[in-house]
């Protein structure tokens, strides 16, 4: 189990390192258009779980669209604080 930040720092460091294998390198090559879509369809994918899945694949669901928010974050370079600040 990991927090937010905890992931946020391990994919800042793949995305420095960028070690063979990596899918958050493999993302963040493939560009802000492929990670935006991935966003979208984990967000639907979100919906549909909440609408006719349980609350634990709910739950995944979440998890994965929080790691893709990530991926767009470091693609951007957004820091956590650029988005806590709004919170
Ligand atoms: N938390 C995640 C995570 N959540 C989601 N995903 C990715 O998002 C995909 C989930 O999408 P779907 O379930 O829709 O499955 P899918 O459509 O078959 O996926 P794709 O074929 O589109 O990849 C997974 O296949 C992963 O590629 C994640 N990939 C990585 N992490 C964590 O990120 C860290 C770094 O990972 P690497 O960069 O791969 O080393 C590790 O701690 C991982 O646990």
């Amino acid at each position: 189990m990991k927090s937010f930040e905890q992931l946020y720092a391990e994919l800042a460091e793949k995305a420095q390192t960028r070690p063979e294998g990596s899918g958050t390198v493999a993302q963040l090559d493939a560009g802000v258009h492929a990670i935006g879509k991935k966003i979208v369809e984990e967000a639907a994918e979100v919906w549909m779980a909440a609408e006719y899945e349980t609350t634990a694949e709910t739950a995944e669901e979440i998890s994965q669209l929080l790691y893709h928010l990530q991926v767009l974050m470091l693609a951007k370079g957004i820091g956590l604080d650029d988005v806590y600040a709004h919170l």
